[in-house]
């Protein structure tokens, strides 16, 4: 683990500091997540004349870039799969968003302002991310005496919210809790829910995911794309095993046939 450890934090260095004379240079766009990193980063310390104990330290940025990569893309990748796997299984929900993303785009490459037009395809991706959340489990630890409903738990103890048991049980969801029916969420998350906090693929309250947005994004845009190019179908060889190992996956993974369009 060490040995990993070491290897990541040499090329996340490597990567900043090869920014960072890029943007001396005046290179460098900072259009991407790092580029603002350091950009406001530099900012600060010159805000502050210079001073280098003010802004992120490199180990703060190595902390930062490392998170952002292992929040945001085992999860993004995940739900891509299980979209295949169950618009495979579910060829009417497939048909009906690829009707969609050609009447929005045709065969031009999707652009960032009308992807939230797709209004089939953000149902079908709340419904993957009820179904399998990426991650299954919410934890927290008490720091002090807290008190939790009618319980009072010393400092100390830890806690976990099973997402999956939430996003299964028929008391929220009906008794076809564990169907795939996107069109329970045609009015809206708010309204599936019947405004209870039972929907948590991006956890609630201060540390909800920073990156959900950007994500349905990115899923949107990747699906689109596929659906444009290929129909696609399960292969004979899938077992469907959904298995947490960090993050939900399909256990012996998403085997599909894509058929070019
Ligand atoms: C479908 C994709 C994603 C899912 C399902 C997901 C899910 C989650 C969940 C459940 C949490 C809360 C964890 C907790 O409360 O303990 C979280 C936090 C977070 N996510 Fe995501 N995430 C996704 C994509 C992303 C992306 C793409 C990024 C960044 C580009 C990202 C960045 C973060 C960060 C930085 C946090 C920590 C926020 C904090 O603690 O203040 N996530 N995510």
């Amino acid at each position: 683990m060490k040995e990993v450890e070491r290897e990541v934090r040499a090329i996340i260095k490597g990567l900043i500091h090869k920014r960072e004379n890029a943007m001396k240079a005046g290179e460098a766009a900072n259009d991407d997540l790092l580029g603002i990193l350091l950009d406001s980063n530099l900012r600060e310390i010159e805000e502050h004349g210079g001073n280098k104990t003010v802004g992120m330290s490199m180990d703060d940025v190595i902390e930062e870039c490392k998170v952002f990569y292992f929040a945001g893309q085992e999860t993004t990748s995940n739900t891509l799969s299980w979209t295949m796997v169950l618009l495979a299984q579910h060829q009417n929900w497939q048909s009906r968003a690829r009707e969609e993303v050609l009447s929005i785009f045709g065969n031009n490459k999707p652009d960032f302002d009308s992807l939230n037009r797709l209004k089939v395809v953000t149902i079908i991706l709340y419904e993957v991310l009820r179904l399998y959340p990426p991650g299954i489990i919410l934890t927290r630890s008490t720091q002090k005496e807290t008190k939790l409903g009618n319980l009072t738990l010393p400092a100390g103890v830890q806690l976990a919210m099973p997402t999956t048991l939430v996003h299964h049980d028929p008391e929220f969801w009906g008794d076809d809790a564990k169907d795939f029916k996107p069109e329970r969420f045609a009015e809206g998350v708010s309204k599936a829910t019947k405004y209870q906090v039972s929907y948590l693929p991006f956890g609630w309250g201060p540390r909800i995911c920073m990156g959900q947005n950007f994500a349905l994004n990115v899923a949107k845009l990747a699906i689109t794309m596929i659906l444009q190019r290929f129909w696609f179908e399960l292969s004979p060889s899938y077992a469907h095993a959904p298995a947490p190992s960090l993050t939900l996956r399909p256990q012996h993974g998403a085997h599909l046939i894509l058929h070019k369009m």
